[in-house]
């Protein structure tokens, strides 16, 4: 066998979900990388064993074996991220949306005309998300043009796969003074964003341009259908939040008399590369536009608790094989791990399915059959958040970017606690999604570059 084009291998027991609600346990695995960050193989023990080649590698110095208390997952992706509220996680998530915005939002994200700033913050952005794991995040810079750059420019340089979109907003009528562009300037800023993202030196599709209309009500019509005109001729991805709550789709109905999908659509805005976040209130009609155009949802269990009105409707939409993610939306969550996004989305649709009020019997309070298990929240936080991108990610499988995660249960002091001989491997997975935390996430991979590395016990 030629090994010429295997830059390193991996050896241990993984986990990924090559299909929606199953998981596959690999292991003792061989995971070959190739010169271009992707995997050449995912041989199981029976595959490599005869073959000599976890001896040539690793006579070559070229193989990493796991521990046993090591488990590989595939990289976590974040389909929704506001890099600028970092500062903000943890404040006022008891106040309702527009309080939140205007109260903290605004007035923190107008502070990134500052470079300065703007570089602390998002260099210690990123590493925190590599550090939880997030080997690709979907960010929602601010309104300026250079801070945003500084953004891309620090996930390529730290190493994290990135969609990175300049934020648009122009209305008057919703946005502060302080705190808006004109339809002309976001326009210009949009497509000057994105040639230089395209042209920052040593991009090599790492980071992507993301043209961000923040969302229904901060936009003009005017200045929607430029950035769709754009969006479609430039073959962009497109980030905004759809109907995220009764405010939000009340706003669309009472200015335009339409849905958010409606008016996305009518502007050029709705594709395969667009990501909607939150998209609660939903029309079955509005399901089937996303369906057919190919778009995703950034599902966005926490913050939806705090500002949705209503429980999401993972269930139907995952079971119409709409192309459903998650994300973390810092900063309406507390933390910027997917794992606990993974385990948010279990519990957001348990609370659905139960109902709540103590008034009602138990068989009139939730409704039925909507919760989703642990293994569909993780193949939302890697096979369809790669799906969603429209990206080879999210799965230990040849040809993909190896984008991994070494999740290490004998750190010192910590939750995750594997009991010889008493958890399988479907429990071993229940609960690294349940009680991973940040300091036993070891080891970082994206696109074959190891990014993290903490060289902790094991
Ligand atoms: O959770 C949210 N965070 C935001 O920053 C935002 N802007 C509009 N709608 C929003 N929702």
């Amino acid at each position: 066998m030629d090994h010429s084009e295997i830059v390193f291998g991996i050896l241990g027991n993984a986990f990924h979900c090559p299909v929606m609600g199953e998981f596959e346990y690999l292991e003792n695995a061989l995971i070959t990388v190739d010169t271009a960050g992707r995997i050449q193989a995912v041989l199981r023990p029976e595959e490599y064993q005869s073959s000599g080649i976890v001896q040539a590698l690793e006579g070559q110095g070229r193989l990493q074996r796991l521990t046993a208390s090591q488990y590989l997952i595939p990289g976590l992706i974040d389909l929704h991220n506001h890099a600028p509220q970092w500062p903000q996680m943890g404040k006022g998530l008891d106040l309702p949306l527009y309080d939140w915005l205007s109260n903290y939002t605004f007035p923190l994200e107008a502070k990134y005309q500052d470079l300065e700033f703007a570089r602390q913050v998002y260099g210690d952005l990123v590493q925190s998300t590599l550090s939880s794991g997030t080997t690709s995040a979907v960010y929602f810079s601010s309104l300026h043009l250079e801070p945003s750059l500084v953004l891309a420019e620090t996930c390529l340089d730290k190493g994290q796969r990135a969609f990175v979109g300049k934020v648009c907003m122009d209305d008057p009528d919703q946005c502060p003074d302080y705190y808006r562009q004109s339809a002309q300037q976001s326009l210009y800023e949009t497509e000057t964003f994105n040639h230089a993202v395209a042209g920052m030196k040593g991009n090599q599709g790492l980071v992507s341009s993301v043209v961000t209309p923040r969302f229904i009500p901060s936009c003009t019509e005017g200045l929607l259908k430029e950035l769709g005109q754009f969006a479609t001729a430039n073959d962009c991805y497109v980030q905004t939040h759809c109907s995220e709550s009764d405010w939000a789709r009340d706003y669309s109905q009472q200015k335009y008399g339409e849905t958010d999908i409606s008016v996305y659509e009518r502007t050029g805005l709705l594709g395969r590369k667009t990501l909607l976040a939150h998209s609660i209130f939903l029309t079955n009609q509005d399901i089937l536009i996303i369906k057919d155009r190919g778009a995703g949802i950034a599902h966005c269990p926490l913050s939806n608790m705090c500002f949705a009105n209503a429980a999401m409707t993972t269930r139907e939409l995952l079971d119409q094989g709409v192309h459903c993610g998650l994300g973390s939306d810092v900063a309406a969550s507390v933390t910027p791990s997917m794992l606990r996004s993974c385990f948010d989305a279990v519990t957001h649709s348990r609370v659905r399915e139960e109902g709540t009020s103590t008034h009602r019997p138990a068989g009139e309070r939730g409704e039925s059959n909507t919760r989703i298990s642990l293994v569909e929240s993780f193949w939302m936080a890697t096979a369809g958040g790669g799906q969603s991108l429209d990206q080879n990610i999210g799965l230990f499988k040849a040809g993909f970017g190896f984008d991994a995660v070494v999740v290490d249960a004998a750190v010192p002091d910590c939750d995750l606690t594997i009991w010889p001989g008493m958890d399988s491997p479907a429990d071993i997975l229940e609960k690294i999604i349940s009680t991973t935390s940040r300091h036993n996430v070891t080891r970082v991979w994206v696109q074959g570059r190891q990014v993290i590395d903490k060289k902790t016990a094991g």
